[in-house]
Parts: C-alpha cells; sequence; structure tokens
C-alpha cells in the first residue's frame, strides 16, 4: 500500500454553542501539507493543535476550506468514510478497559476498526509486535506502567494497519527512558507510514521530526525542516546552544504572526 498524503486548505474552525452561535475561532484560514514520514505539530497552549488534529481525524468538520486524506474529501459522508479507513488516532487522554487483557484491548480495537472477526488476534499480534509491546499480550490493562499503556494504545490505533498514523502529545509524562522508547517506536512507524504528532518538547521535533508546522493565531504559521525554523533564530549570540536556538526562533516566528493578525 501506498503512502497517503494530507492536505488542509484554507480551513476556518469555531467552537459553537447555545449562548455562543458564533463560535470562538480556533482556525482562521489554516493550510497544511503533511507528507509522509514523521512531521511535528507545534504552537502555544491553546493555538488549536488538538482541535486541528480532531478536524484531521474526522471527529469534527470545518465550517469553510477543507481536509483531504490521500484524494477523500472528508466533508463527504463516502469521503469521510474512506478516510477513516486509512487513519489511525491516538488521542492525548484515553481510557483502557482495566480487567482486559491487552491482546484482546487490540483485538477489540482492529473489529471496532472494521477488521473481520477471525483475522483480529493477529491484527492484535502484528500491531503489539510493531511497538516492541508482544511481551504485554496476557497482561492485564490495569498492571501497566504509563510507557507501556502508551505502546499499547498506539498499537490499538494501529491494529486496522491504518497508513496514518496520528498522535496528540504521545510522549507527555513519559520518564526520559520511556520518552526514547516511544521515540524510537514512532520513528520506526515512520519509516512506511505518514505520522502526526503534536508535541511541546523541542527535543521531539529535533530527534523524531522531518517536518515541523508551527500552528499560531489561527493558522499553520511556518511549515518545513526544523534545521529551517532553527535557522528563523538568525544566530547573532555565538554562545547560544542548540536548543535555546530553537526557542529563540520559534519565539521570533511566534511574534511576527501575532503582529501580522
Ligand atoms: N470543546 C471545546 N469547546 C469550546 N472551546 C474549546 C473546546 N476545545 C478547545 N476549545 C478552545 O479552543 C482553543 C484551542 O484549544 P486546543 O485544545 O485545540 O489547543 P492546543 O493547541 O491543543 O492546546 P494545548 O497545547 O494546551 O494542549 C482554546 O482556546 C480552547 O479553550
Amino acid at each position: 500500500m501506498g503512502y497517503v498524503r494530507i492536505v488542509v486548505e484554507n480551513v476556518d474552525f469555531s467552537y459553537r454553542g447555545l449562548f455562543r452561535p458564533r463560535g470562538k475561532p480556533v482556525l482562521r484560514g489554516a493550510s497544511w501539507t503533511v507528507e509522509p514520514g514523521v512531521t511535528g505539530l507545534m504552537g502555544p497552549n491553546g493555538a488549536g493543535k488538538t482541535t486541528l488534529l480532531s478536524l484531521l481525524v474526522t471527529l469534527a468538520a470545518p465550517q469553510h476550506g477543507r481536509v483531504l486524506i490521500g484524494e477523500h474529501d472528508v466533508s463527504r459522508p463516502a469521503g469521510r468514510r474512506e478516510a477513516r479507513r486509512l487513519l489511525g488516532f491516538v488521542p492525548q487522554r484515553f481510557s483502557l478497559a482495566g480487567e482486559l487483557t491487552v491482546a484482546d484491548t487490540v483485538s477489540y480495537a482492529a473489529w471496532v476498526n472494521g477488521v473481520p472477526r477471525r483475522a483480529c488476534g493477529g491484527a492484535a499480534a502484528g500491531a503489539l509486535a510493531l511497538v516492541d509491546a508482544a511481551a504485554l499480550a496476557a497482561r492485564k490493562v490495569r498492571t501497566l506502567s504509563g510507557g507501556e499503556r502508551q505502546r499499547v494504545g498506539i498499537a490499538a490505533a494501529l491494529a486496522h494497519d491504518p497508513r496514518i498514523l496520528v498522535l496528540d502529545e504521545p510522549t507527555v509524562g513519559l520518564d526520559p527512558g520511556q520518552r526514547l522508547r516511544a521515540r524510537e517506536v514512532i520513528a520506526r512507524l515512520g519509516a512506511s507510514r505518514t505520522v502526526l504528532l503534536s508535541t511541546h518538547l523541542v527535543e521531539d521535533v529535533a530527534h523524531l521530526c522531518e517536518r515541523v508546522g508551527v500552528l499560531a493565531a489561527g493558522r499553520i504559521a511556518f511549515q518545513g525542516t526544523f534545521a529551517e525554523l532553527e535557522a528563523l533564530a538568525e544566530d547573532s549570540d555565538p554562545g547560544r546552544r542548540y536548543g535555546s536556538a530553537f526557542e529563540h526562533a520559534y519565539d521570533r516566528l511566534i511574534a511576527r504572526v501575532g503582529a501580522t493578525s
């Protein structure tokens, strides 16, 4: 199966409610192309990263503009149906039934996502192997550590063998060893899929992401490589270290977008 890109075209999105019929604009004319491999989505708290990921995985629909998953336009019901087969999603917080085994949890995810019942066991075993979690298959979910649980969540999202994997802050709350392990798993998955993850961690982007998008003031203010983002720092201080150069580039970018919006 080939690679699949994600295209976001001129998307507006507001959360609307009974008392806010026009809503609060979160995305305003956001456009972005996510290529195969691993891409990071960054942006300040409240910028709309989770909102944008929800639109990409068809949990919400834009009020204007469109989202394409491969050739499928998710604003149409048929396009949404086809797109969902191609998508796996790991939300920032997810609940798993503590009394189920890991194998049953991932088999169930496969079945929910359309894998025929007789193939679910094999699909689960394959997905667990992909995330280095085959040895956890017989464990009850309630006995897992945070890092193990995160890998099982990723396996559940992979159980129907999607071409695209979307992860919302996948390394939050993991200790440094587990974070490295999660990065290794995600990098491996990105070798044959389109992987998009949101993160606040500069090290995640530096070590893992071939490309990065920065969301600010309702749109993708930057898309390019990590090195290109870093170069925005226009390093006037030769003593500045690697990490802080990135923070500097990032701050300048956000300030520039804030001034023009
Ligand atoms: N269900 C909702 N109803 C109304 N407003 C919401 C809802 N979810 C998010 N928002 C608002 O939309 C804006 C974007 O939120 P979102 O969670 O997408 O940002 P984020 O970039 O993921 O933030 P963080 O980095 O803190 O996780 C915020 O102002 C938030 O308060």
